[in-house]
């Protein structure tokens, strides 16, 4: 398995072109944040916004509006229950649901609507509760653009595969099975795309901590926008979230994703302006 390099960060993220809008850089629409579960969509809409996405919408349950706007005002809301999400997904370049969604039947009811919603031509992020949901209720999925990021545990659920028995070759055939990309996160995270897989050589235990897979979702929602659904831009998404968490680790215990989102414009900009 290929390490990722280093130097995936600066081929990927390139200086902007000055002949630019915010619809050159993407739309991003985050699905999910239960009333439990509401700063999980606001972490993965923050990433989003952070890593450079055009424009970000964010569709959640109503409790959690005002804590959104508040927090990301230059992220778009509505009802995650509104028919009219049917509607706005297809006008979208990224669709990711599942962070805080939950698995209740309101969450199972929202999840099928949007994959009977979603387009050829989109980038579907799927995380979290909506992994778990399609483990469970043996959900299909047939989307070729489609990008898994589940932890062990939700790894287990949707493959079968003890997290004590996942290794690279059993994971690889598991993936493989799937439509699109599985990221397996965990402290050394595997990438397996349809033709290759990578592992992340970063990452610190500073990063346990409730919403950093959040945070990746959203920054893999930002790269893929911007940047297109390839293999250099997933590992580009992965590198960079575990390259600022070992940064703000090196004088921080632990790293909250808060403030791991923060630091995305300068290591991204830092990123673009400098040589590998
Ligand atoms: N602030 C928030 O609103 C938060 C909401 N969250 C949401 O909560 C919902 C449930 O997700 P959870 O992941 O908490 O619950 P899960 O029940 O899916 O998985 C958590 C369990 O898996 C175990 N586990 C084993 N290996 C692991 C690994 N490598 N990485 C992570 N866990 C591993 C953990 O110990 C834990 O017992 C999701 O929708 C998630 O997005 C979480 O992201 C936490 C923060
Ligand atoms: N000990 C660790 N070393 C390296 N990375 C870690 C470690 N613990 C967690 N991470 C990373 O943090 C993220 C956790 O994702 P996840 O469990 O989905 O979090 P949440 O659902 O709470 O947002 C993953 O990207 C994982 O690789
Ligand atoms: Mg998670």
């Amino acid at each position: 398995m290929k390490k990722i390099p280093a130097s995936c960060i600066n081929q990927v993220v390139q200086p902007r072109p000055p002949e630019s809008h915010k619809g050159t850089f993407g739309r991003v629409l985050v699905i999910g944040g239960n009333a439990q579960f509401g700063g999980a969509a606001i972490m993965a809409a923050s990433a989003a916004v952070y890593s450079g996405a055009g424009l970000v919408s964010v569709a959640t349950d109503p409790v959690n509006h005002t804590a959104l706007h508040a927090r990301l005002p230059e992220a778009m809301v509505i009802p995650y229950d509104d028919p009219e999400l049917k509607k706005l997904i297809p006008t979208m370049d990224v669709v990711a649901i599942g962070p805080g969604l939950g698995i209740d039947e309101l969450a199972e009811t929202i999840l099928t609507r949007a994959l009977e919603a979603v387009t050829e031509s989109q980038t579907l992020i799927i995380d979290g509760s909506a992994i778990t949901l399609i483990a469970d209720r043996q959900l299909m999925l047939t989307h070729a653009k489609t990008v898994w990021t589940p932890h062990q545990m939700e790894w287990q659920r949707l493959s079968g595969i003890t997290i004590k028995a996942q290794d690279e070759h059993s994971n690889q055939q598991a993936a493989a099975k799937l439509p699109g990309t599985v990221i397996v996160k965990s402290h050394r995270t595997q990438i397996f795309t349809p033709t290759t897989s990578y592992e992340n050589p970063l990452g610190t235990p500073a990063m346990a901590t409730g919403g950093m897979g959040d945070t990746l979702v959203g920054i893999l929602a930002g790269f893929t926008a911007q940047f297109g659904l390839n293999d250099a831009a997933l590992c580009a998404a992965v590198y960079t979230h575990s390259a600022i968490a070992e940064a703000l680790a090196k004088t921080n215990y632990v790293v909250l994703p808060s403030a791991l989102i923060q630091q995305l414009p300068q290591y991204m900009q830092q990123a673009a302006t400098t040589r590998a």
